[in-house]
């Protein structure tokens, strides 16, 4: 008897544990989903702050979601090579622009459970970045698990101290005497891209996608320059990172969604095991690299020979990287490294075959500072300066990295606004860099000369003009991306001329970057 009512006891106990477990986990998750958005939401508003009323759980998912769809409808019919225009704002953010027209250039709006505030106005950031260093800054937790198996707690997401330690180790790799060495390497992976392209269009193949082309070209640079690895092994990365970058992007994700993550559980393990394959194709080239003999005392001067050597910050010994971190690091460089340099290319082709004035151009400033000979040397392309102002002109028009996010570690005081501490924030770059008010009517025309004597390009604000990001935390490789621009830019314009193919489809698109949707096919003609 005595046994019996031990039992029903415990299994008493064992219920009411459970259910009150339950309870609590309710609870937490009815706090950190509602009401902690709620009060975020009233604190917002309260500041000033005001957007598209978000609804539980998706936010504004749904009509973000319902405005691309319409959106994409519209224009699908109507895109040939003949209606191409600059003005791809609209078409590329259709809610952005239908909510800037209702709540002005800074707002509120919801991915999820998770508020973002939204900024597209220049001054306001200005303000908002004046006291804030680069290791302050926080990235939007709520994308951390999302980017995870693409850049890990590389560069571009680790925050704080760690940032300022990462940071002081991988900014060396990109001073000027190693850039200067890496400008041979670069040059002979661009000859054998241009040796392909000649041998097909001398067997009569004239259209050549070289959106294709130079991303894989731009892999190969990587992979060489700051991993030393042959571009076969680089390959084996390059194609993984590219199949997480389509399964984590291209799909209708449900960021900022409570259990968002089991909603896509396909996508989900597939990024994961994607990730944990890169990871171990990234851990064998560092052991490689660990084991083998140096020449001399001195560490190979190459992103991972630095990555690899044990570091000094501020005449202090630092901890030198981890594994796990190393392996991190590797994968942001080799994605970010060839990406975003090669949408610079593939973009200024585009803008280039519209505009056969410009190649000409172009072609004459080669020719008179680099004379008909060879890329001996990088730093003789500093003085192509036309082609740096084609380039910033492609950079504002088609910017690779359409946004930067950033999360507020403390709260932040812009004039009697307060923005509360742990706000996300979501810099819209391509709306600044196609707002009228900024610079001026002929805004979504190509004009690099706007850059000529002005490296604002004439924009009426010094922060509307953002390629690069801003602040502390602006691009560690942007020295590194001018030179193969030019030196890739340069190889192509001398061999070649090239217009538009008539089977080309203007469909500028986010996918983390901005790309061309369908490529870009382009007729090339040898010009010797
Ligand atoms: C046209 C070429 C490029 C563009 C448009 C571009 C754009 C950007 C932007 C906008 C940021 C700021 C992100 C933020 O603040 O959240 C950034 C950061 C970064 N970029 Fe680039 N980038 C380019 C080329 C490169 C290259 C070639 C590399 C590497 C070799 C690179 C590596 C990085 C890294 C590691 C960061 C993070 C820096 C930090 O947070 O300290 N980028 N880039």
């Amino acid at each position: 008897m005595e046994s019996s009512s031990l039992k029903i006891f415990v299994a008493l106990s064992l219920r009411m544990g459970v259910a009150y477990l339950l309870m609590v986990m309710v609870v937490i998750l009815l706090f950190s989903w509602w009401v902690m958005p709620c009060l975020a939401y009233r604190k917002l508003k309260s500041n000033g702050f005001s957007g598209p009323k978000p609804s539980f759980p998706l936010g504004n998912l749904n009509d973000m979601k319902k405005m691309k769809m319409t959106n994409i409808s519209s224009t699908s019919s109507s895109s040939s090579s003949l209606s191409i225009s600059n003005d791809i704002h609209s078409t590329a953010f259709p809610y952005f622009a239908r909510w800037q027209k209702l709540h002005g250039k800074v707002f509120v709006y919801w991915l999820g459970t998770e508020p973002f505030l939204y900024i597209a106005e220049p001054e306001f950031l200005k303000k908002m970045s004046a006291e804030i260093r680069g290791k302050s800054w926080g990235k939007p937790n709520v994308f951390k698990h999302d980017r995870e198996p693409m850049f890990g707690q590389g560069l571009l997401m680790v925050e704080g101290e760690d940032w300022v330690r990462h940071r002081h180790v991988i900014t060396p790799a990109f001073s000027p005497a190693n850039l200067k060495a890496m400008g041979s390497l670069m040059v002979d992976s661009a000859k054998n891209m241009l040796d392909r392209w000649t041998g097909l269009i001398n067997s009569g193949q004239p259209e050549i996608d070289v959106e294709r082309e130079i991303i894989s070209t731009a892999g190969e640079i990587i992979a060489k320059t700051s991993f030393g690895v042959s571009y076969e092994n680089g390959r084996k990365v390059l194609e993984k990172l590219r199949e997480m970058q389509i399964t984590l992007f291209k799909s209708n994700r449900h960021v900022g969604v409570p259990f968002g993550k089991f909603l896509n559980p396909k996508q989900n393990l597939k990024a994961k095991t994607l990730g944990k394959e890169v990871d171990e194709l990234l851990r064998s080239i560092i052991t490689e690299r660990r084991e083998k003999p140096r020449t001399g005392n001195k560490p190979e001067q190459d992103l991972l020979g630095l990555l690899l050597a044990d570091n000094t910050v501020d005449g202090r010994k630092k901890r030198a990287l981890t594994t796990k971190e190393l392996v991190d690091e590797c994968k942001t460089f080799f994605f970010g490294g060839h990406e975003t340099t090669a949408l610079a290319l593939t973009w200024t082709l585009l803008l280039l075959g519209l505009h056969p004035e410009w190649q000409e151009e172009l072609r004459e400033e080669i020719k008179h500072v680099v004379g008909d000979g060879e890329i001996v040397d990088a730093t003789m392309l500093v003085g192509l300066k036309k082609m740096e102002w084609v380039m910033n002109e492609v950079l504002r028009l088609y910017p690779p990295a359409p946004n930067v996010q950033r999360q507020a570690r403390q709260d932040i005081q812009v004039d009697n606004l307060v923005i509360p501490n742990g706000t996300n924030m979501w810099i819209d770059v391509v709306s600044m860099h196609h707002d009228e008010n900024l610079w001026g009517k002929d805004v979504n025309e190509f004009k690099p000369e706007r850059f000529k004597d002005n490296i604002h390009g004439g924009c009426n604000h010094k922060m509307g003009f953002l390629p690069f990001g801003f602040g502390g935390r602006m691009c560690v490789g942007k020295n590194l991306t001018n030179m193969e621009y030019k030196i890739v830019l340069t190889l192509i314009l001398s061999r070649f001329s090239f217009s538009l193919s008539p089977n080309y489809c203007h469909a500028p698109s986010i996918l983390l970057s901005l790309r061309p949707m369908h490529g870009l096919p382009l007729i090339f003609k040898p010009i010797k």
